[in-house]
């Protein structure tokens, strides 16, 4: 495992060490992390195995001891510290108290506890955070306690998760979230999932067929904001969001093989910053659960499981089954399997995707058993997104809805920059590969209205003197600055994971892209024929429409069964044509593509 730097007390920098899938914000972590189960014994990582610590600071700021009584010169030098961490965690860190940076200096005396943690609150209150405390401990040395610092946001702010919620049918995705945001706990028959469903026939069957939405929000201290809804209309999300802090939004899928293209296009295309791999105990890894797993896994989500319905399950029957969580993560993954039973735990494995660990929860949704764990590291989640206020803004489209009153809206995420009301962005592309501008004419986070969004954030935005007919999922909104080109013709590398035969050249199958979905055929590739297991680069062309697309971007190439995924390496050159009419006062701009 690398290494972990720490730059000062308590302060672990995991930067240095995210990969590609473990954009986990870099966030204050003490070397006491190995988690491996203290008292049982269970599998878990070594201690001391990332305790590679070094100061990174000339001046001595790695003295457990440090913030007791520390000079104006080690104060700004902390200051600047955490103000760097709380960037890099999206607006949290985690602080520890009473641990020198070495990791082997530990505990506080009473008195030196209450003057470090003074001036960590003088801190976080020169950067307009809050200090929570997550747990205290006591070593031979004293006591070390862990705080979560979290900035403060204003009423109509609130940080914001997406967690996607995968699993085979019936493992209880549905009902672990009707539990969660309705604070009420399920009979075992289906009670807690009618408040989620959208459709008719989903409430008859009992079956998720659509991508759905729900949040879970926490306030400045962790506690759910989501109160019991006693007169069945619903969760007021306003009322949610103005009193939470943090915001987690579950992207609850279809586990039925029906509905595969719906639930791939909610991983790919509504940006899960985590994915729940829900797991019934009394059915174990069957149906999708592997596909699923399978998918979070191309797409670099990191996955964390849940193991639900413990209460039908026998202890030892339970057990057992672990074992097929221990070959699927060997089949898949190289992570460490971390069950999760203890609160200390669910603080540890916050980094999970950067320690390349897979934390299990096993929760009843009749009971409630192990809830309040979940709960706990739902709220200690951070966004994967990082936002810098000078990028263009980049928009993708996921949704659209004609609402009476107000027109056309389209939802989806910001990737980008910053999106601010009446700001002219382009819409596009449309099927002949034009981009038209357009104005944002109001903005609403989670059904509440707001002035601005950022990049990681999801928002629907109302538009103008559009019909909905002519925007589909796919489309984007960027800044003019950004002189976007749509193409038709792509080439990615890809890796079939299965296919029962041959690929080869015409072969044609959907393109799943961020929330482009549509059918691209195959030109040429670098091999002859394609099977199982195949690596390859493949040059595509879209049927239908051309899209806009970036080198890098993740994809998803399936038909049925067969499956491959990818990374787009380069996007073929477009010619674009710049028509510009002057109406009004404004110029209007309209860029077409002519691919060449
Ligand atoms: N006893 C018990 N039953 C549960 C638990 N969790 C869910 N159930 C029941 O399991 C059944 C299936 O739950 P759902 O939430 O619909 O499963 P799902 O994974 O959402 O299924 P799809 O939407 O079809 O993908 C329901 O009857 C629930 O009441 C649990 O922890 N204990």
């Amino acid at each position: 495992m690398a290494s972990l730097t720490v730059t000062e007390p308590g302060i672990c920098n995991t930067g240095a060490i995210q990969t590609a899938e473990s954009l986990v914000p870099a966030c204050m972590f003490a070397p006491d992390r190995g988690c491996a189960d203290e008292q049982s014994g269970e599998e878990g990582f070594e201690d001391g195995e990332d305790t590679n610590c070094e100061s990174a600071d000339h001046l001595d700021l790695s003295s457990k001891l440090v913030l007791v009584s520390p000079t104006g010169q080690q104060y700004d030098s902390l200051l600047r510290h955490l103000r760097e961490r709380i960037e890099e965690g999206c607006g949290e860190t985690i602080y520890v108290v009473g641990m020198g940076s070495d990791g082997g200096d530990y505990g506080l005396d009473e008195k030196d506890m209450e003057a470090s943690v003074a001036t960590v609150r003088s801190l976080c209150e020169q950067i307009e955070a809050d200090l929570i405390l997550l747990r205290e401990r006591t070593d031979t040395g004293g006591k070390i306690r862990d705080y979560l610092i979290r900035r403060r946001v204003g009423e109509q702010d609130f940080l914001e998760v997406r967690v996607a919620v995968v699993g085979n049918v019936d493992a209880g995705k549905s009902t672990l979230l009707g539990v969660l945001t309705h604070g009420e706990l399920d009979n075992g028959r289906g009670f807690a999932r009618q408040k989620l469903f959208r459709h008719k026939h989903e409430m008859e069957s009992g079956r998720t067929s659509s991508v759905g939405n729900d949040i879970l929000g926490f306030d400045q201290e962790g506690q759910v904001v989501n109160k019991p809804d006693s007169h069945g209309g619903g969760l007021d999300w306003t009322k949610i969001c103005e009193k939470s802090s943090k915001v987690i939004t579950f992207i609850d899928l279809a586990g039925h093989e029906k509905y595969l293209k719906t639930t791939v296009f909610g991983m790919t295309g509504h940006l899960p910053d985590f994915c729940m791999l829900m797991v019934g105990s009394n059915a174990g890894i069957v149906g999708m659960t592997k596909e699923h797993l399978g998918l979070a896994l191309a797409l670099n989500v990191p996955v964390f499981v849940v193991v639900t319905k413990i209460d039908m399950c026998p202890a030892n029957i339970l057990q057992g089954k672990c074992i097929f969580w221990l070959l699927l993560s060997l089949c898949y993954i190289s992570y460490i399997i971390l069950n999760i039973f203890k609160p200390a735990k669910a603080h540890n494995s916050i980094h999970f995707s950067s320690e390349k660990m897979c934390p299990i929860f096993q929760i009843s949704n009749v009971t409630g058993e192990n809830m309040d764990l979940l709960k706990m590291f739902l709220n200690l989640l951070s966004s994967r997104t990082t936002f810098s206020n000078d990028e263009p803004a980049e928009f993708q489209i996921d949704d659209t809805y004609s609402v009476p009153g107000v027109g056309t809206v389209v939802s989806g995420t910001t990737l980008r920059g910053l999106i601010r009301l009446n700001d002219m962005l382009l819409l596009g592309p449309d099927p002949l590969g034009t981009f038209i501008p357009i104005a944002i004419k109001s903005i609403h986070r989670k059904r509440m209205p707001v002035r601005e969004v950022r990049g990681g954030q999801t928002a629907s935005f109302a538009l103008k003197k559009i019909k909905r007919s002519t925007i589909r999922k796919g489309m984007v909104m960027v800044s003019p600055k950004l002189m976007p080109q749509a193409t038709w013709e792509f080439e990615a590398e890809i890796l079939v994971l299965h296919h029962p035969t041959t690929i080869s050249p015409r072969y044609q199958a959907m393109v799943h892209c961020g929330s482009i979905r549509q059918t691209a055929t195959i030109l040429t590739m670098n091999k002859d024929c394609l099977r199982t297991g195949d690596k390859a680069s493949v040059h595509f062309r879209f049927i239908k429409t051309p899209e806009y697309l970036h080198c890098d971007q993740k994809l998803v190439f399936r038909e049925g069964r067969t499956k491959a995924v990818g990374t787009i390496t380069k996007v073929l050159t477009v010619l674009a044509l710049c028509f510009f009419s002057n109406r009004g006062l404004g110029s209007k701009t309209i860029m077409t593509n002519v691919r060449i």
